[in-house]
């Protein structure tokens, strides 16, 4: 008879995926006195050769679910029928010098130690080997011996030879996998073999476990050495065969499990996962085999590789629950059958080689999941229940989209954001008696700036449009004012978005202006009336007069924030009121006609015109204010509304300029006639300069003090550079005293 491991093993690269349904124990029927218990809900089909499905019936969800395995025996399929179909053929690579593996896993009670260890009565797959190891051994001339050992906690102990020292995962040079400490009992008949391990696993405790006595949840293995020299090549024939129980897989979610329980379940499980996903990597071909995640791995590192052969058998209890459904759906995830499928579909995923979609033959589930191996968590151990199958990892990747809570997050946090925007702009609203006005060269200079700066962005991206269709948005308009309309990512598009960071910069601007050090109160100064700033740029050209607007924008602004009453930045008395995104609108426009204006060169930028307004408000604040002045001082909490009317600009007044940007304004004809002849003096000796960077050589030496050899090295110099002389100090290169420049440029001005 023809193996099913035969037949399937010409395709079969790794490790074996092999489920096995255990028989109804009498207590299980006894439960059920209509014997309706006994009816199995696990139901498979296997197609000889290819592949086994196993399904669960959930009754309560009227669903079935499958999961893919190499292969799986039925409650009726005894342990002799396992071993001649799936041991035997491993044995003859054993004997040949070759490493195996038998590996039984799955949840508690699922008859994994019954599979291996069995009984004298029912004796397992290891007893079941040995019987046929051991005399074909002997015939070679060759000899036995075993080691047990139990993983606990990821510690490895001795079971045969119990001592205080753990068992050491070591590797030679060779990157053979050596356990230090671990004792090897020749075994020279079936007996000894049974003696040593019954009583090695069942009755011995390990020394560490004895004077602790915590975990009771461990991995026990077996290994059977066997050597002999091959008489044809005269070479010494080593091999190896390990047969592991494995620990129940528990879910820990389910279950309320005591402190230290937990702990250990949480160690299994992890173990657990670990060796998963090396069975996962190994049948996905892949080159990166995850051994150093765990004791275990490490342990079977030689067992578990491409040069062994492996099985691992999935055992399951004959009625579902739902340990056995995470135990067989982890292993479904590793088998190869699935994995082929997989390869086909990681090529069609460019983008992101670590993500593979997932799609189960059988039940045709999607999913996303990470091909990388991570370190299991607990969390994920149960997260992995029935989702489709086949990854090389039995981890779970994060998804990539949005779940809904993660979009409600995020909706919620930019909600959030503006509403605190809003906020911000009700606590305005309310913010009491303050008055703020923007009083600075360096504010006006920053204001600009950021000003210039939004308005170019909005140039790029926002080509000007009928001012109605700006604002749109589902509600009629996304506007801030009065916190009516509150907008959100959903509602608001780009533009409105880009309006919106506009007003919140113009704001937050401004909230900054607001700050105590930067107000002009009854304490510190009288707040700067708009007439100023119309006096200011009184006379201007049309660009000027754009630039007075803006700035006349941004005191309206600021002035409405002056009304203790009302403190609606937004509200205009007895009209509605004009959204701060219509006002932004107009500056906008504003901006848009000074910027498109043909500038020449010495054409000063909006920055400028606001430096030379801002100079114009320090002048003003900086002049003393006696009683008569008609500009009244308001009140701290009290708005003056005279200031805010339209007054006539007072006449103009002469200046001095004071070092700086500070002037000093001039009251007498005596000043007057100062300022003026200094004005004069300084045009002449621009008249004098810029003589000496223009004349010819014989006119330069009709000067006092220049001869030929100064005529010489000035027109050197204006070779070098067009306008050697800016400055007076300039002529001192000359090596002229100041008399002899003073002469000079009499010479030159002639007399008056
Ligand atoms: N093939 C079988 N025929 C009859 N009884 C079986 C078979 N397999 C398992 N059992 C019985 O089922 C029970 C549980 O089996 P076993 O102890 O092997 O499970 P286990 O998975 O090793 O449990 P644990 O995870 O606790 O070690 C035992 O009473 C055992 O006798």
């Amino acid at each position: 008879m023809e193996t099913s491991r035969s037949k399937s093993s010409n395709s079969h690269r790794g490790v074996r995926i092999v489920g096995k349904i255990r028989p109804f124990l009498d207590s299980e029927v006894s439960k059920a006195p209509d014997g309706e218990s006994s009816v199995s809900q696990i139901s498979m089909s296997r197609t000889e050769g290819e592949f086994a499905s196993v399904s669960f019936a959930d009754q309560a969800n009227g669903r079935k679910d499958s999961y893919k395995l190499d292969w799986c025996y039925g409650q009726e399929e005894t342990t002799g029928d396992i071993f001649f179909r799936e041991i035997k053929p491993l044995l003859e690579g054993i004997l040949k010098g070759s490493n195996g593996c038998v590996i039984a896993y799955g949840a508690q009670g699922s008859g994994k130690t019954q599979l291996i260890q069995g009984s004298e009565e029912n004796p397992g797959l290891a007893l079941m080997a040995i019987s046929e190891i051991l005399p074909a051994v002997e015939e070679l001339g060759g000899s036995m011996g075993i080691s047990c050992y139990e993983l606990c906690q990821d510690h490895i102990y001795d079971l045969l030879e119990p001592k205080e020292q753990e068992v050491l995962v070591m590797e030679d040079a060779s990157r053979r996998i050596k356990l230090k400490g671990l004792s090897q009992v020749p075994i020279k008949s079936i007996s000894e073999f049974k003696k040593s391990y019954f009583y090695g696993c069942n009755e011995r405790k390990p020394l560490q476990k004895v004077t602790n006595d915590v975990a009771i949840r461990c991995h026990r293995g077996l290994i059977m050495h066997l050597s002999y020299v091959d008489k044809e090549s005269n070479k010494l024939c080593m091999g190896k065969m390990n047969f592991v129980d494995l620990a129940g897989y528990e879910d820990t979610k389910r279950k309320n499990f005591a402190k230290p329980t937990l702990a250990e379940i949480v160690k299994v499980n992890k173990s657990l996962y670990a060796l998963l996903n090396v069975v996962c990597a190994l049948n996905s071909s892949e080159t990166y085999i995850p051994y150093r995640e765990t004791n275990l791995t490490r342990l079977l590192q030689d067992f578990l590789c491409k040069t062994s052969a492996a099985i691992l058998f999935t055992c399951l209890k004959p009625m579902p629950c739902q340990d056995t459904m995470h135990a067989v759906c982890l292993a479904s995830r590793s088998c190869q059958v699935v994995n082929r499928y997989r390869c086909d579909t990681t090529k069609s995923n460019k983008k992101d080689p670590r993500i593979v979609p997932l799609c189960s033959p059988i039940n045709g589930r999607t999913g996303t999941l990470n091909a990388s191996v991570k370190k299991p968590e607990r969390s994920q151990l149960g997260s992995v229940e029935r989702k489709g199958c086949g990854t090389s990892s039995v981890m779970k990747k994060r998804p990539q989209t949005l779940s809904n809570a993660q979009k409600k997050h995020e909706t919620f946090w930019s909600e959030k954001k503006v509403s605190r925007v809003l906020s911000t702009t009700k606590e305005r609203k309310t913010s009491g008696t303050k008055t703020s006005t923007i009083n600075s060269e360096k504010e006006i200079c920053v204001l600009g700036n950021q000003m210039e700066s939004q308005f170019s962005k909005l140039e790029v991206n926002d080509p000007v449009e009928d001012d109605h269709t700006v604002l749109k948005s589902n509600d009629d308009r996304c506007s801030i004012p009065n916190g009516d309309v509150v907008p959100t990512n959903e509602n608001c598009n780009p533009r409105e978005g880009a309006v919106l960071d506009l007003a919140t910069d113009f704001k937050l601007c401004n909230d900054t202006y607001d700050h105590k050090d930067l107000m002009k109160t009854n304490d510190d100064g009288p707040p700067i009336p708009n007439e100023v700033v119309s006096t200011a740029n009184k006379n201007k050209d049309h660009k000027e007069d754009t630039v007075s607007g803006i700035t006349t924008e941004l005191n309206l602004y600021n002035d409405e924030n002056k009304d203790d009453k009302e403190q609606t930045p937004f509200s205009d008395v007895g009209g509605p009121s004009p959204t701060i995104t219509e006002k932004l609108r107009e500056i906008s426009n504003k901006l848009r006609l000074a910027s498109v204006e043909p500038t020449g060169a010495n054409t000063p930028t909006i920055t400028e015109k606001l430096r030379e307004i801002s100079n114009s408000l320090k002048l003003a604040s900086e002049k003393p204010i006696d009683a008569s002045t008609p500009i009244d001082r308001p009140c701290k909490g009290h708005m003056n509304m005279e200031s805010m009317e339209p007054k006539t600009p007072r006449a103009p007044v002469y200046l001095r300029l004071e070092g700086g940007c500070r002037y000093e304004e001039l009251n007498t004809p005596q000043d007057i006639l100062q300022a003026r002849s200094t004005g004069l003096k300084k045009s002449l000796v621009q008249e004098c300069l810029s003589f000496l960077n223009s004349a010819s050589k014989e006119e330069l030496k009709e000067l006092k003090g220049i001869g030929e050899k100064r005529a010489s090295y000035i027109i050197e110099l204006r070779e070098e550079t067009p306008e050697p002389f800016k400055e007076m100090d300039d002529l001192k290169d000359l090596g002229l005293s100041s008399k002899q420049i003073r002469g000079m440029m009499s010479k030159i001005l002639g007399d008056f």
